[in-house]
């Protein structure tokens, strides 16, 4: 009897390995390496998905297996490279087989079951309580319930033991109905059905500010989708549907094209690379030509032109008949960004980001897929992307922490991208203007090459930084949050007609609330956080598990109306600009302005064609923006994220401040920088005001070295997480305990210290606390032999119940 080895989707990490299904004679020619298919699992022979992995034709089996329920693919959806991809993340991320597999998948691609029983008679006999109790849940008017609907209704009482002993009584029977996901391919589309002008007069005798709005927005005679008119205007879904009615908006629906054609695209020619350019280029290329897997390190200034050298790679890698992958940070996948590609390799070209819809993703999956892609632009998740042959990963802004998954399995994709070209032989280029001291570190131990550019390209300077000491103005009396340095140098640009990016170096964008009487602050009651107030919906609301209150606008506490609100920085920032500089255009970039998709790209794209003179935002704006005019750059508080508990936080500092600093005066004109602190000392500023990676590097390395942190050492983080706080710290002390245990027995050979438990950042998220152990040991076999035994007994161990472990490697925050 044939048999297959499955990946099963319900396995726990606990359980996780091959289960063994026979194969019935019908579905022999079906089952192949790499489909998916329906299996009965465990004791209730639940119908459950997996992925075939091994097939063993002529197997003979002492135990009786269970058969393979269907197939759901008629071809593979992974062929054996990813396969064993695969099983090389899961033995490294501490993972399940199908999680692991999973991730290569588009969402659109996976299935939706409905698994339903269906009354076929109640029974004569009387049944034992708890199976009564499920079958008084069905009736004539209701014969047939959903598994999730019987498991709600009988609190969890329910079985699956239960249901199969109903089912096998012949009262019951069982449906299961999967199907792939459905998918939205139409779209509403709105244009204006009259003259601009008479549909202005028509919309302005509704005496609504946003059906003007909405004309305006459509006047110069394009279309937009509904949902984007939506956004932009604030109008209501039903006053849209009045202008429709009243003749003012035609509305059209099309279908979407789920994957963008490129074609008609206008060709940019190749530019002549520098010498500089060239030197690398030329270098990477023989890397290229030797056929062998091998990574290197392209350290290039800002503004030096790696974006040139990674297109003219890409060009040797598609003449040679392969593929490239390049990534970058959600953030650096900029209309410019992906236009330049586009215009070099036109519709070979496949863009993957996360603000794609299932349907997108699942069509560029399969233009991938079948090598009509031949260029895969995206974010962390293409790095997975099913190319042909493929050639060449370039990862760009190399350091950027979005290139860590921090959910499950926390992959990082530059550790993919190493796997990758090596089972593929293929070539990786890590590039940055400020490398991760990791990459940094590997090319000083020689571990792979560095190629350097030190100039901008065609020799524009680098910017000239000041340090702006804020301490002593604001003791001078100047209150705003842009010093007086800043301010007079934000005065200069403007009247020379230049633009200038403010940068606030803030993560969110809160805006706290709270009683001036009594000092109440909104608290979250299942996170530790404090509720950030949102005037739209007068609620205070947490950003980590969505939770949220109402303002009344007396303090729950001693009833005083003297609630005070604080603005979140860069809206103050705002509100401050209009102030003091009261003719300068300016566009807000953070969390608030851009949530909506395409807004992002909408506002850029406003101040490349020069429609305002002020960039102000977050982390947004500080990374592989590149515009023409600006010429000044502020940093408007270059402290705090410098201070952070954290062992990478001087990392991340020199290298925000570097690359924002950076963005301007790419373009001949000189171009200047600001950076306001109250630390004017501090070396990582001096050093980051200088652009002195090297200096920065010298000194990084020194500490990690004493710390003995990553990347002089592996750094392994267990965190444990429940909803009682003492369960949560004894369960890890026990784990403790017993990992230094088999350090001095089975182990003896991996002997490394231990720390913790210690509590998370923000200890306590969705009403459960989190607390981590800290292993600083290398990532080899023996580590990961012991860390996936210690999972696997934490869970099976009854002591440890309402506790949860996961493994992080080398994990991007504390
Ligand atoms: N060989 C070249 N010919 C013409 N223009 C070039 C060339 N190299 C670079 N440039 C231009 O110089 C500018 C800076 O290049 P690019 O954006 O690639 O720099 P970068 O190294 O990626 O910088 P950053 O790290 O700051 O994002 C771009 O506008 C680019 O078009
Ligand atoms: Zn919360």
């Amino acid at each position: 009897m044939p048999v297959c080895g499955v990946a099963v989707s319900a396995a726990t990490y606990a359980i996780d390995k091959l289960y063994d299904y026979s194969i019935p004679e019908p579905l022999i020619p079906a089952v192949k390496v790499g489909c998916r298919v329906l299996v009965p699992f465990g004791r209730g022979n639940k119908k459950v998905e997996g992925m075939v992995l091994v097939l063993r034709p002529e197997a003979y089996s002492a135990q009786r297996l269970k058969p393979v329920t269907e197939v759901l693919d008629e071809e593979p959806v992974l062929d054996a490279t990813q396969i064993k991809l695969g099983i090389w993340l899961r033995e490294h991320l501490y993972c399940t087989f199908f999680d692991c597999l999973r991730l290569m998948l588009p969402s659109g691609l996976w299935f939706q079951r409905k698994e339903t029983y269906t009354l076929v008679q109640q029974p004569i006999l009387s049944l034992s309580q708890p199976l009564q109790e499920i079958m008084d849940l069905f009736s004539e008017d209701v014969p047939e319930r959903t598994v999730e609907e019987i498991r709600r209704f009988t609190n969890g009482r329910c079985t699956g033991v239960m249901l199969s002993q109903l089912e096998a009584e012949g009262y019951l029977v069982y449906h299961s109905n999967i199907k792939q996901k459905t998918l939205d391919k139409t779209e509403r589309i709105l244009s204006l059905a009259i003259d601009p002008a008479e549909a202005m007069q028509k919309a302005s005798r509704a005496r609504t500010p946003a059906q003007m709005d909405v004309v305006s927005l459509l006047s110069d005679g394009c279309s937009m989708s509904q949902k984007e008119v939506l956004y932009m205007t604030g109008i209501s879904e039903s006053a849209l549907r009045g202008m429709v009615r009243k003749g003012i908006l035609e509305q059209s629906s099309i279908e979407t094209l789920r994957v963008p054609d490129y074609s008609m695209i206008e060709q940019i020619p190749a530019p002549v690379l520098s010498n500089e350019q060239e030197q690398a280029y030329q270098g990477i290329r023989q890397l290229l030509d030797s056929g062998k897997p091998e990574a290197a390190l392209l350290f290039g200034v800002t503004g030096s032109g790696k974006t040139q050298i990674y297109l003219k790679l890409i060009d040797n890698v598609l003449s040679q008949g392969r593929s490239a992958i390049m990534l970058v940070p959600e953030i650096g996948l900029t209309p410019q960004f992906i236009r330049l590609f586009v215009g070099r390799f036109g519709d070979t070209v496949s863009v993957l980001h996360s603000a794609l819809s299932a349907g997108e993703r699942y069509d560029s999956w399969k233009k991938i897929r079948s090598g009509r892609a031949r260029v895969v632009i995206g974010t962390r998740s293409a790095v997975f992307a099913p190319v042909r042959d493929l050639g060449l990963i370039v990862l760009d802004e190399e350091q950027d922490s979005a290139y860590k998954s921090e959910q499950s399995p926390r992959y990082h994709a530059r550790d993919v991208a190493k796997r990758r070209v090596q089972q593929e032989n293929a070539v990786l280029v890590l590039g940055s203007a400020t490398p991760s001291i990791e990459s940094y570190y590997g090319a000083q131990q020689g571990r792979y090459p560095m190629f350097t550019l030190r100039e901008r390209y065609q020799g524009a300077a680098l910017p000239q930084v000041t340090i702006a000491d804020i301490r002593g103005e604001s003791r001078a009396g100047w209150t705003y949050t842009i010093g007086q340095t800043l301010y007079e140098a934000l005065q200069e640009n403007l009247e020379r007609g230049e633009q200038s990016i403010l940068f606030l170096n803030r993560r969110g964008n809160s805006r706290v609330i709270g009683c001036s009487m009594c000092g109440w602050v909104p608290e979250c009651p299942s996170c530790s956080t404090t509720l950030t107030y949102h005037s739209v919906s007068g609620r205070a609301m947490c950003h980590f598990c969505g939770a949220s209150i109402e303002i009344s606008g007396l303090c729950p506490v001693c009833y005083s109306p003297h609630l005070f609100t604080e603005c979140p920085g860069t809206q103050k920032v705002e509100e401050e600009l209009h102030a003091i500089l009261p003719k300068a255009r300016v566009l807000r970039m953070d969390a608030d302005t851009t949530s909506k998709k395409g807004s992002h790209h909408h506002l850029l794209e406003i101040f490349a064609k020069g429609r305002a003179d002020i960039l102000l935002g977050t982390q947004m704006v500080a990374k592989g923006l590149d515009f023409d005019h600006v010429t000044l750059v502020g940093v408007l508080d270059a402290d705090q994220s410098l201070f952070a508990q954290d062992y990478r936080a001087k990392e991340r500092t020199f290298s925000l401040i570097t690359q924002v600093v950076g963005r301007a005066g790419r373009r001949g004109k000189q171009g200047r920088a600001i950076i306001q602190t109250y630390n004017p000392d501090h070396p990582v500023l001096l050093c980051a005001a200088r652009q002195d990676y090297e200096q920065f590097y010298a000194d990084e390395i020194e500490s990690r070295q004493a710390l003995l942190m990553p990347p002089v050492e592996q750094m392994l983080m267990l965190t444990g997480t429940g909803e009682n706080e003492s369960d949560v710290l004894a369960a890890l002390l026990r784990l403790k305990q017993r990992i230094l245990s088999l350090m001095e027995g089975q182990f003896s050979d991996f002997h490394y210290p231990v720390l913790g438990p210690s509590p998370a950042s923000v200890v306590r998220v969705m009403g459960r606390y989190r607390y981590h152990l800290i292993l600083r040991c290398p990532d080899n076999k023996r580590r990961r032999q012991l860390i996936s035994g210690v999972l696997i007994e934490f869970s099976k161990d009854n002591k440890n119940r309402g506790v949860s472990l996961f493994a992080d490697l080398n994990p991007d925050t504390l």
